[in-house]
């Protein structure tokens, strides 16, 4: 059976990592942050792209979704499992092409698990996240700018892509967390997916 995949996207700070990381608890899947996977990449000792990536992040910028795509595919196989939450992918065309060229003939893409939340809630959670301590390099308000510009300009119309696909299931994010996970839940259950026995 080939490895099974949801994509999860929304605007930066729409709550994408923690709701993936309710699901993976609940669910039989394997969280994969593509955001986290250029962090780690970054910072690996002798990474002949750790400056390209740092610049992209702080840039708001999409990395070379060869590199990517590459992380994202060793991580999948280092898992040893076979359900995949993808989350931060694809955000651009060149992602998606990228995905359609080398992932999807090796994987089943299940839905895209659409997180929608207003600017103003989504750029004061990760102002907040940045106070708190993320040391992210793009929690700041110059640099979710660009982030925001880049999800209008790219990232949108590759929703807009899976939502005519009919891929798309929406979740209002708006609410308090375990409010949100409700509704992923039903999106979960709805498709089918069995909750891990306790
Ligand atoms: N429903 C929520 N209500 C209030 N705060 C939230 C909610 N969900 C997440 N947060 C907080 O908002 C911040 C951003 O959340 P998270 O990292 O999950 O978002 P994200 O979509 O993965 O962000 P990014 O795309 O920037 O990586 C975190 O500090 C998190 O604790
Ligand atoms: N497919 C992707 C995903 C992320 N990036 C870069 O990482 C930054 C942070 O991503 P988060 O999902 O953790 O918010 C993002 O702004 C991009 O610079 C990428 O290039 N490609």
């Amino acid at each position: 059976m080939l490895p099974e995949v949801v994509f999860v996207l929304g605007a930066p700070g729409a709550g994408k990592g923690t709701q993936c990381s309710y699901i993976s608890k609940e669910y039989d899947f394997v969280h994969l942050s593509a955001g986290d996977l250029l962090r780690e990449e970054r910072q690996r000792p002798g990474s002949e792209y750790g400056e390209m990536i740092e610049e992209k992040i702080r840039n708001g910028e999409i990395v070379p979704v060869e590199v990517t795509c590459s992380l994202i595919h060793k991580a999948m196989q280092k898992s040893g499992k076979s359900r995949f939450l993808i989350d931060g992918f694809p955000r651009n065309k060149v992602n998606l092409d990228g995905w359609d060229r080398v992932m999807s003939d090796k994987t089943k893409l299940l839905f895209v698990l659409f997180f929608e939340c207003s600017r103003d809630i989504c750029t004061e959670r990760c102002l907040g996240r940045g106070a708190a301590g993320s040391g992210r390099s793009d929690d700041n308000l110059e640099s979710l700018q660009k982030r925001f510009n880049t999800y209008i300009n790219d990232t949108m119309p590759i929703i807009n892509h899976y939502d005519q696909l009919g891929l798309v299931k929406r979740v209002n994010a708006e609410s308090v967390p375990m409010e949100v996970f409700q509704d992923v839940k039903k999106a979960f259950d709805g498709a089918g997916l069995q909750r891990i026995a306790n």
